[in-house]
């Protein structure tokens, strides 16, 4: 069936206690303007970088946005010594959507939302087992997925390995892991070239973001 004739409204499932996926949350559109988003801003001060981890150089290029993050530890700066210029407020107000969408309410005081990652995956790209977890704070992190469809292993805070759950994340779709799944161990093992929507104005690859609370204090 044709959804662009019949949406489906997105419905939330929980993969596993406080991490839900979203599928099709956002419309074609709201997809079409943040990829271009993306764009910008991977086209900015900070650059994207393919950062050198203790697993290797990472095939996922990346961007940050709020504060600058290299392995393993946020920065107030650029590697050019100039300030971090603050998370775009576009993201922080869907951070806080997301929850919403997520888990029915956005908790109160609401939590401040202050860094983002940007990544790209080309072709062949993945990315490891790990856990988010240079952030001084457990407020849920909050994915948003565009372009090409992938495997994202979400898996258990004690190890990187089973037990996980495959879920299958599209353009358009949410991921949020808070609570007992806040620091839970997750990864990319491959994405699925050449099924990202056209209309959203990316051809291949895959951009997610990760809007996340770091807890830590501009100087
Ligand atoms: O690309 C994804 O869906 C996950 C990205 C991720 O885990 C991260 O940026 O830490
Ligand atoms: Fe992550």
């Amino acid at each position: 069936m044709d959804d662009a004739l019949f949406p489906v409204p997105a419905s939330p499932v929980e993969v596993a206690p406080g991490a839900v996926h979203v599928p099709g949350w956002l419309d074609p559109d709201e997809q079409r303007e943040l990829v271009e988003l993306c764009r910008t801003w991977t086209r900015g001060p900070g650059g994207m970088t393919r950062h050198r981890t203790r697993g290797g150089t990472m095939s996922v290029a990346m961007t940050s946005l709020g504060w600058y993050w290299r392995p393993y530890r946020y920065c107030a700066a650029l590697p050019d010594g100039s300030p971090v210029p603050p998370l775009p407020p576009v993201l922080g107000r869907l951070a806080l959507r997301g929850l919403a969408a997520a888990y029915g309410a956005v908790p109160d005081p609401a939590p401040d939302y202050d860094v983002a990652l940007v990544n790209f995956y080309g072709p062949g790209a993945t990315m490891g087992m790990h856990q988010d977890r240079d952030e001084r704070c457990d407020a849920p992190v909050v994915s948003v997925s565009l372009g090409d469809a992938c495997v994202f292993r979400f898996g258990n805070t004690a190890t990187r390995t089973r037990p996980y759950t495959d879920v299958e994340l599209r353009g358009g779709d949410l991921f949020v892991f808070g609570g007992p799944s806040r620091w839970a161990y997750h990864g990319v093992p491959r994405t699925f070239p050449g099924t990202a929507d056209p209309r959203t104005g990316l051809r291949s690859g895959r951009f997610n973001i990760t809007v996340r609370a770091s807890g830590l204090r501009r100087g």
